[in-house]
């Protein structure tokens, strides 16, 4: 997978050269490039936003420096699937990110100031898919907050990222429930101990009290989880729980 991400805070996106995601690109499993769209200004001062038409709050970014960046990366037989956050977009999820990750090519706008000039989008979508995403109601400085949580969910999916793909099926929102808690050594801490199932070693009787503590804590906490739930996704010993 390629991934250009498009910033004037190309700095705020350097998490993504540490840890697994650092390592995916050093594997050539990911293709990252951060690009400061700032380069694709031609003015002294190096603008890229000016005042609202119409007046009212705040700045909005000019659209010749965006479409400049988008002529310089976008391959036209291979268009990208562009994403840009707003607080106005497509609530992102982990099927969201699944879809994504199966994507060849994705490529971030980050706006900032009170957002991009509308054309920008509307021209883009002349030439590839675009969606404005949104990480949940509540609002950023911008959208590098945005994209630095989506690359990170959709490149964990990514084959041979995450090394042991085992934990990707047991995780939250991968089977439509939240995980069961988990415990380490010691076997008590702070007269604490931990669960005596999980020491027994019989392993169908670990799986079970596992999922019926997914069962039990997405019930308690995301019942709309629960509820959103297909029919054939619960056993009868689920039902039991
Ligand atoms: N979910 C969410 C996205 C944002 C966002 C995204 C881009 C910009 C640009 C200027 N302000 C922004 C805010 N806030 N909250």
């Amino acid at each position: 997978m390629r991934i250009d991400v498009v910033t004037v805070f190309p700095e705020y996106l350097a998490p993504l050269n540490l840890s697994l995601i650092g390592r995916a690109a050093d594997r050539g499993l990911i293709d990252l490039a951060v690009h400061d769209l700032r380069t694709w200004t031609h003015d002294v001062h190096r603008t890229v936003d000016d005042s609202p038409a119409g007046g009212g709050a705040g700045m909005i970014m000019r659209p010749e420096p965006w479409g400049e960046a988008f002529d310089a990366l976008v391959e036209p037989a291979t268009p990208p699937h562009l994403l840009v956050p707003s607080p106005a977009g497509v609530r992102f999820d982990q099927s969201m990110a699944r879809d994504l990750a199966t994507q060849r090519h994705l490529m971030f706008a980050c706006g900032r100031y009170e957002g991009i000039d509308q054309r920008v989008l509307d021209e883009a979508r002349q030439t590839m898919t675009v969606t404005e995403v949104s990480l949940g109601d509540y609002v950023l400085f911008g959208g590098e907050v945005a994209v630095l949580a989506i690359v990170e969910a959709v490149t964990r999916l990514i084959p041979g990222v995450l090394g042991n793909a085992e934990s990707l099926a047991e995780e939250s929102h991968n089977d439509g429930l939240l995980e069961a808690p988990g415990y380490t050594k010691p076997a008590v801490w702070r007269d604490r101990p931990v669960p005596d199932v999980l020491l027994s070693g019989h392993h169908a009787k670990i799986a079970r009290w596992r999922r019926d503590q997914a069962l039990l804590r997405t019930a308690q906490f995301r019942p709309d989880m629960l509820a959103g739930l297909p029919d054939e996704a619960l056993s009868k010993a689920d039902r039991a729980v």
